[in-house]
């Protein structure tokens, strides 16, 4: 069976996207694996299916390069909402964590990502403990901050973000015990209270250029330490992304949504 495929990325993180709205699309954990492979298969971050969805405009089902099925990803939303219209009218995203409600003019795009959870059986934790500053260190890197985003993440703040061996450090703390569903590990640089140096480690994908919920959580992390106001720009590798806490609650994201190939695979 021959698919066509949309390679998107959002600041470098990657995305390849099949539509199955109109045909159906069943992918196993090793086909995912395969697809995602940078050197024998198309190669990307993560893969999303847009299926139909009662509720919303599109449902986004999520996988990364390992093949592990997850329940958010940022960059990607604002990826789907542009594809699904990117005349500035809103786009209602269904996935696994909830309901996102994205808006894309072209390639800027701002997505309403919900309300994070902050408590430790939301991140989740392994047990009970504040989650604003958990007492916890991984050699240097102590005193991290733990905030859900339809995915679970944990936040370091240093004076250098590019000074950490997040390459060793990450998939250390990625599988550490105190996180059941495994974690996304972000190591970030607060440079002044509306300006943050973020760099991730990806649960199931490893280093990315950017990650989107990883922006909002160390934004959240950072203003529930009073680090930093209620609206930053977080820098990544593979440029920047605006993050507003609103006083509702909700975490608004925006950056640029980039379409670079299409195709068609074998599957
Ligand atoms: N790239 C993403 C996050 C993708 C999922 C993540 N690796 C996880 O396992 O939760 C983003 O832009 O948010």
């Amino acid at each position: 069976m021959t698919r066509s495929f949309v390679k998107m990325h959002g600041l470098g993180n990657d995305f390849v996207i099949f539509d199955a709205r109109s045909e159906p699309l069943t992918l196993s954990r090793a086909q995912v694996r395969a697809l995602c492979d940078r050197r024998t298969g198309i190669g990307c971050d993560q893969l999303f299916v847009m299926e139909p969805s009662e509720t919303a405009d599109v449902f986004m089902r999520i996988w990364n390069a390992d093949g592990g099925e997850v329940g958010a990803c940022g960059n990607g939303a604002r990826c789907i909402a542009r594809l699904v219209n990117d005349s500035g009218r809103d786009v209602s995203i269904e996935t696994v964590a909830g309901i996102l409600t994205g808006n894309a003019a072209k390639d800027v795009v701002s997505v309403d990502m919900g309300i994070p959870g902050l408590d430790w059986d939301q991140i989740p934790l392994a047990y009970a403990m504040d989650t604003a500053e958990l007492p916890v260190g991984w050699e240097d890197l102590q005193n991290p901050g733990a905030v859900n985003m339809g995915n679970p993440h944990v936040v370091f703040f240093v004076p250098d973000a590019n000074a950490a061996d997040l390459a060793r450090l990450g998939p250390l703390i990625e599988t550490d015990p105190l996180f059941p569903e495994r974690v996304n590990v972000g190591i970030a640089q607060v440079n002044a209270r509306d300006d943050i140096t973020l760099r991730v480690w990806e649960r199931g994908a490893g280093l990315t250029r950017a990650c989107g919920t990883g922006a909002c959580a160390a934004a959240i992390a950072a203003m529930r330490r009073n680090l930093a106001d209620r609206t930053v720009t977080v820098h990544l590798p593979g440029g920047d992304l605006r993050v507003e806490w609103r006083a509702d609650d909700h975490v608004m994201m925006t950056g640029d949504a980039n379409i670079a190939f299409t195709g068609e695979v074998d599957l």
